[in-house]
């Protein structure tokens, strides 16, 4: 039976715009290939339509699931920024993900249960469902993807202005910019996550990191056809050598200071070996048996405020029952080696490098 065709995303919606998914787009055009769409809202903190302001007039929607989302609940947390931008978590189900129509019953990340954690969540804005939020802030949104065939994207996370209802941004890579650098007249600490002096080097590695590692798993895991998946597989495993034997040479990605290109590869690497291991068949070695790739997981769990944002059970149950296309019972496996304590702390680590 051919699987061509049933991966995830077509060429075309990759987007023209300066964004991730447009600079580091898979260059793979065999069927069955993963593309991932474009993100639609690309505003900015800081511009006149929204000046920077405290008091949780910004919200920001995140999936702890979802290692993209998990990158600015990770920001936001080391940011400090728990009184001056709004937090929701959403429930860990993506319940009927379908990639042929009708798309009727998909509705996104829901907040009937809303996330764990040490501190408490809610859903101030009156949403059941994400998409009740991006058809608020961008009526017509289903529609506009269904017209064209294809499911409503969905994604989080999502920077929500509670004024104006708009969506700052839905992008990832750009929200932990902002949250890094945009409330800094409100923050409570004088972290800087994206130092002017590194920025080239981190866009050397994250050039790297994103197509081979972060999204890299994901054509991996969503290849529609052997041929898309074993290319995919390849590419990602040349990119996980390459940061294996940087991490040789120094503490973190551009040398001995943390920045946002550590957060973005250590949301994919925190996953790894509970899920992409087994599920995306990345599975050539486990994390933990690549050593400095494993030295460096757990030396960034140990930043403080870090493990806070870690939701391995919800993690496992998401990937495992949400994504059919990939395991259509939904058994989510037992087992795990991440889910002892000691894979995470081992007592040869390194001093954590911040204390908030
Ligand atoms: N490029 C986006 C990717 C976000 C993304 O794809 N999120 C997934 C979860 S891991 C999602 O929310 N999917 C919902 C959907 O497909 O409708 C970013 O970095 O923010």
């Amino acid at each position: 039976m051919s699987t061509e065709g049933k991966s995830w995303g077509k060429k075309e919606d990759i987007g023209d715009e300066n964004t991730e998914q447009a600079k580091f787009a898979n260059k793979d055009n065999t069927p069955g290939a993963m593309h991932r769409p474009a993100t639609k809202f690309h505003n900015k903190i800081g511009s006149s339509e929204f000046p920077a302001e405290s008091n949780n007039r910004y919200h920001l929607y995140v999936s702890e699931s979802c290692p993209w989302a998990h990158r600015c609940h990770v920001v936001w947390r080391l940011k400090s920024l728990q009184n001056i931008v709004g937090l929701t978590l959403t429930g860990w189900k993506l319940e009927n993900i379908s990639h042929t129509p009708p798309f009727d019953d998909y509705h996104g990340w829901d907040f009937v249960e809303s996330g764990s954690g040490s501190y408490s969540y809610s859903e101030p804005n009156g949403f059941k469902f994400i998409e009740d939020l991006y058809e608020k802030a961008h009526p017509g949104y289903r529609q506009e993807w269904e017209s064209r065939g294809q499911r409503p994207y969905y994604a989080v996370p999502v920077l929500y202005d509670t004024k104006t209802e708009k969506i700052v941004s839905s992008e990832s890579a750009e929200i932990i910019q902002m949250l890094n650098e945009a409330f800094e007249e409100f923050a409570p600490t004088t972290l800087n996550l994206e130092p002017a002096n590194l920025k080239s080097k981190m866009e050397e590695v994250n050039s790297i990191v994103y197509p081979t590692i972060n999204d890299g798993v994901y054509r991996c895991g969503f290849a529609g056809s052997q041929q898309a998946y074993e290319n995919a597989y390849k590419s990602h495993w040349e990119g996980m050598d390459k940061i294996e034997a940087l991490l040789g040479e120094q503490r973190f990605l551009t040398g001995e200071e943390f920045t946002l290109s550590d957060v973005r590869l250590w949301t994919t690497l925190a996953r790894y070996d509970t899920v992409y291991f087994s599920h995306f068949k990345t599975n050539r070695s486990m994390v933990k048996d690549m050593p400095n790739l494993y030295r460096f997981l757990r030396d960034v769990y140990r930043i403080e405020g870090v493990k806070s944002t870690l939701n391995l059970e919800w993690i496992k149950k998401h990937y495992y029952w949400s994504q059919r296309m990939v395991n259509p019972t939904g058994i989510w496996p037992l087992g795990m080696a991440t889910e002892d304590e000691s894979y995470w702390e081992k007592s040869d680590d390194l001093p954590p490098v911040y204390t908030l």
